[in-house]
């Protein structure tokens, strides 16, 4: 897709980024439809060429002497002080970053993207993964407001929570393995690091934009919750710099990986779903969780296995988890106990599982598409065809919902349905296939 000019604000920034420890090589910031702003390759670029390099004292982080000198308790998470710290600085045209403030999206862009801005009916349609990330950032964010707001009494919540949101859509996670705990402007090196204790704004590194490559897509590991923070590549004592994967032609977007992430992750956290995306997943506890005695419930929870299933298009389409859950449904409890203890590659009983799993799916074949139908509904503009769907579980009480829903809304709320209703059914496919 072709790169568009970014506008003055974008090059005054770049140009102040140069000045202030960013290293810049071959690469511009521009605009591309439906991404915002993104990295184009400005010249032919070769794999491996050094295309940005930030200083560490050029990051942003909780040991910066600019968010240091708010002193917030350092009982509040480092997400909540970054986020304090942009809101206090957010009128001031005197703060050292109000240009890379001014090319950050605005809060009417976030208001559509992102879910916790959706109208509650859209947040109850979210898929079920979604919905779950969705009120657990909802709970991060209001602890952080009840645990900061007295120290920054001119700050509104709405405020605060559009810099949260820029933190959490702009971080880099950042363990700072070798840096020297003496150095006054880097955070102290802790024995144990926490992902809270990771989190560092980047100049300029933020304009990338997220593509699946680099993932390893391994079945074996069921996505755990990820961290909500953009991981990239390549870190150093002196900061973090990106280089080439492979070789750009002058004009091509250059993307980074922002980690594992499921579409739903990525709507949530991010507010896009890539069209297609390796590590895509879609969780299975919802199907498979009821179906389980309690005795089968002791039973997965001793062995560290209960719960945290996941379907995939890449075979074999049920993760491990899944592979051992479902024969401890469908098999004699010692063929499952050999399948976990790794005695036997339960190969053949392979046969027997794919089968219930093949029943198991085509419910939920069925399930995807009446909620695709009240998904649709919303779309249509006559308000006595709009449906509200019984089927869809309530939406946590914390959600905030906002206005009614937007076309861009509707738009990828139904292509994210479309996307689980074509995982499903393409697994469905392969195992009727292989039967
Ligand atoms: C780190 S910022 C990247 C720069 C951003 N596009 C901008 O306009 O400033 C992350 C945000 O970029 C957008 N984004 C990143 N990757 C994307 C992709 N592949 N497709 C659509 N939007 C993307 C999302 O809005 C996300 O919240």
């Amino acid at each position: 897709m072709a790169a568009l000019d970014p506008g003055e604000d974008h090059l005054r920034f770049a140009d102040w980024a140069k000045d202030h420890g960013v290293t810049i090589d071959g690469i511009a910031p521009a605009q591309f439809v439906g991404r915002g702003m993104g990295i184009v390759a400005a010249k032919d670029l070769k794999e491996g060429d050094l295309l940005v390099h930030v200083k560490n004292t050029s990051l942003v982080t909780p040991a910066s002497p600019s968010v240091r000198k708010h002193k917030f308790s350092t009982n509040t998470t480092i997400h909540g002080r970054l986020a304090a710290h942009l809101a206090l600085e957010y009128d001031s045209k005197d703060s050292e970053h109000a240009l890379w403030r001014a090319v950050w999206p605005s809060q009417e862009g976030f208001r559509t993207i992102l879910p916790y801005y959706w109208p509650k009916k859209m947040q109850t349609l979210l898929p079920r993964a979604a919905q779950d990330l969705l009120s657990t950032q909802q709970t991060k964010l209001d602890k952080d407001w009840r645990d900061l707001s007295s120290s920054i009494p001119s700050i509104s919540k709405s405020l605060f929570t559009y810099t949260w949101l820029i933190v959490s859509t702009r971080t880099f996670y950042w363990d700072y393995p070798d840096l020297p705990n003496s150095h006054p402007r880097l955070p102290r090196k802790r024995n144990v690091l926490k992902p809270d204790d990771c989190y560092a704004m980047c100049p300029f590194m933020d304009y990338f934009n997220h593509t699946d490559i680099g993932c390893d897509p391994d079945a074996k590991l069921c996505l755990a919750q990820p961290l909500s923070l953009t991981k990239l590549q390549v870190k150093n004592k002196d900061g973090y710099s990106v280089t080439a994967d492979r070789d750009y032609k002058a004009g091509e977007e250059v993307y980074v990986s922002y980690g594992p992430h499921t579409n739903d992750f990525l709507l949530v956290e991010y507010g896009f779903i890539l069209e297609s995306n390796k590590c895509d997943a879609i969780p299975l506890d919802l199907v498979i969780l009821p179906l389980l005695k309690p005795s089968q419930v002791d039973v997965l929870k001793e062995d560290g296995f209960h719960g945290n299933y996941t379907l995939t298009t890449t075979t074999p389409y049920a993760c491990h988890r899944t592979q051992a859950v479902l024969r401890l449904l469908t098999l004699p409890e010692r063929r499952y106990a050999a399948f976990v203890a790794a005695s036997d590659d339960g190969a053949v009983d392979q046969h027997r599982v794919n089968a219930y799993l093949l029943d198991l799916l085509k419910q939920l074949s069925r399930q995807i598409m009446d909620t695709l139908e009240d998904v649709s509904a919303l779309s249509t503009p006559d308000p006595d065809n709009r449906r509200r769907s019984k089927r869809i579980s309530t939406t946590p009480s914390t959600l905030i919902p906002t206005s009614s829903p937007s076309k861009e809304q509707n738009d990828i709320l139904l292509r994210r349905w479309k996307q689980i209703r074509d995982i499903v059914n393409t697994v469905v496919t392969a195992l009727e296939t292989s039967s």
